[in-house]
């Protein structure tokens, strides 16, 4: 898994079972020890220490002074991981993935012109919601979670025969329904019920 642009879910599913099959430790706070930072690591008790280089699809530290482990352990009570070592860009990793959702007016698709300017613009993915959902829950002081599931490639040459219609949008969401579900149970199970603690004050 060295500098890949694109790593999978299912890769960093591995990786991380492969962790929490080998320590005991479910960690709840994670940090990063930069050059100099690593006897940090050092300071935790109960360890399990890991090389990168012995975790399954884990990327290897090439800078000098960064032991290049991950240790498990406890700090002031705290279950913590702790990385002895951290990726760069200039190791020829990139940044993480983030995207850019544009919201259109609808209720059409947009036109093959409309969605090449979206894309020169930098635009990731396009819908017809959510934005003004969060722009409404922001201003009422909510935290959000905003979750698109992506069902389908917007058309952007003319040459291509495929088309995107509502039947294939509801398709895909009902082929994906179950695993959405399960995320989002998944989200509510682990959710704090105390986050929106600033709107019950200003109440
Ligand atoms: O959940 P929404 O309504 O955002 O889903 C998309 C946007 C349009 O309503 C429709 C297009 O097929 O699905
Ligand atoms: N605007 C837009 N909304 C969608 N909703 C589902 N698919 C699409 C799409 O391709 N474009």
């Amino acid at each position: 898994m060295h500098s890949k642009e694109h790593i999978s879910h299912d890769e960093y599913q591995k990786t991380a079972d492969w962790l929490m099959s080998q320590t005991k430790h479910r960690p709840q706070v994670a940090i990063i020890c930069g050059s100099g930072l690593g006897m940090l690591a050092d300071t935790l008790k109960c360890q399990d220490s890991f090389a990168y280089a012995d975790i399954p699809g884990f990327p290897q530290s090439t800078v000098q002074g960064h032991a290049g482990q991950l240790v498990f352990g406890e700090l002031k009570g705290k279950t913590c991981v702790c990385m002895q070592g951290r990726f760069h860009m200039y190791e020829g990793h990139s940044l993480c993935k983030e995207g850019v959702y544009a919201m259109v007016g609808g209720p059409n698709f947009e036109t093959i012109a409309e969605a090449r300017l979206l894309h020169r613009l930098g635009v990731d993915a396009v819908g017809m919601s959510t934005a003004p959902e969060v722009v409404v829950a922001t201003h009422c002081g909510l935290r959000v979670f905003g979750l698109s599931l992506i069902t389908n490639k917007v058309v952007k040459s003319y040459e291509d025969t495929e088309s995107v219609n509502h039947e294939g949008v509801l398709e895909i969401g009902r082929l994906r329904s179950h695993t959405v579900q399960q995320l989002v149970t998944e989200l509510i199970d682990r959710m704090e019920i105390n986050n929106n603690d600033n709107i019950n004050k200003s109440i």
